[in-house]
């Protein structure tokens, strides 16, 4: 089970959230979620299909928003600071600061380079084209990619295989120097030895930011997060330290979830 590195980091709360709810038209989805995501830290959701952790993920980053008929109810705080509401963050700057990386890899259809250098140019990040290259360079190696794309970087990234381009899309979230990193089952469509690299990856990542992962994968769950969070239709069930989790759960259904009697 990965350890948290910087424990001083760990003690502060990064997010919270305060009674959040979320209906996709008249459907209730998420029925009220209290939940603190440590800093520094890798927080896990997990839970039974259909039991709201991608809802709840994407209410961290107002993604959310995005979906037609979605309404979100509730607090969630970043730093302290209203994510939601007339005073909050607004949402271009909540998205720069917690980014999020998808299921399927999705590389824009540019060059390497370009995927890198697309958010420093929307938000106006750099000084002149040393500064952009040194932010390109710097955000792939952090993703663990540097060294096999150096050579290639004004190739297309939709040309990479499938776990480099999901590593290509974790060093585009980088690039912008985000505070937290959502990531929706960021490995559910790559091979084993991609998934390998990419939860190595969460290792080292979770040093630098706050980490929250959807995953249906209970071996990658307590591979990688320090925190466990068991959703189960709409409700959290359960949270706590991943060992806890998965060798003391507190409650019947995430100890039913753990050992494979639903779900
Ligand atoms: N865009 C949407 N429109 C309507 N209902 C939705 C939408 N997205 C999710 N839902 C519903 O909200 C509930 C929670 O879905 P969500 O995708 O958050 O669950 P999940 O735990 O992430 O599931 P999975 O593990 O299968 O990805 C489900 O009943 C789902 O059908």
């Amino acid at each position: 089970m990965a350890e948290a590195v910087d424990q001083g980091a760990a003690d502060e709360t990064k997010m919270t959230a305060r009674a959040v709810k979320v209906h996709y038209g008249d459907k209730l989805a998420l029925k009220g979620v209290d939940l603190d995501i440590p800093a520094g830290q890798v927080t896990a959701l997990i839970g039974p299909s259909g039991c709201g952790k991608s809802t709840f993920l994407r209410c961290l980053n107002r993604m959310n928003d995005t979906i037609a008929g979605a309404r979100v109810s509730g607090d969630i705080t970043l730093d302290g600071e209203a994510v939601y509401g007339p005073a909050g963050i607004d949402p271009v700057l909540l998205r720069m600061r917690v980014g999020i990386v998808f299921q399927k890899p999705n590389p824009f259809p540019k060059t390497i380079y370009e995927n890198v250098a697309f958010g420093p140019r929307i938000h106006a990040l750099f000084k002149d084209k040393t500064h952009l290259d040194q932010i390109v360079e710097t955000a792939l190696e952090k993703a663990g990619l540097w060294h096999e794309v150096k050579d290639r970087l004004h190739e297309l990234g939709t040309g990479l295989s499938g776990g480099q381009q999901q590593r290509l899309c974790i060093a585009r979230a980088i690039a912008v120097n985000p505070e937290v990193i959502l990531m929706d089952e960021p490995c559910s469509a790559l091979d084993p030895i991609a998934t390998a690299k990419v939860e190595e990856l969460m290792d080292e990542l979770h040093e630098r930011y706050t980490l929250v992962i959807v995953t249906h994968s209970m071996q990658q769950a307590a591979r990688v997060s320090q925190q466990t969070a068991f959703f189960h239709l709409g409700e959290l069930i359960e949270i706590g330290p991943t060992e806890q989790i998965f060798t003391a759960p507190r409650h019947q259904l995430t100890q039913g979830y753990i050992t494979g009697r639903f779900g």
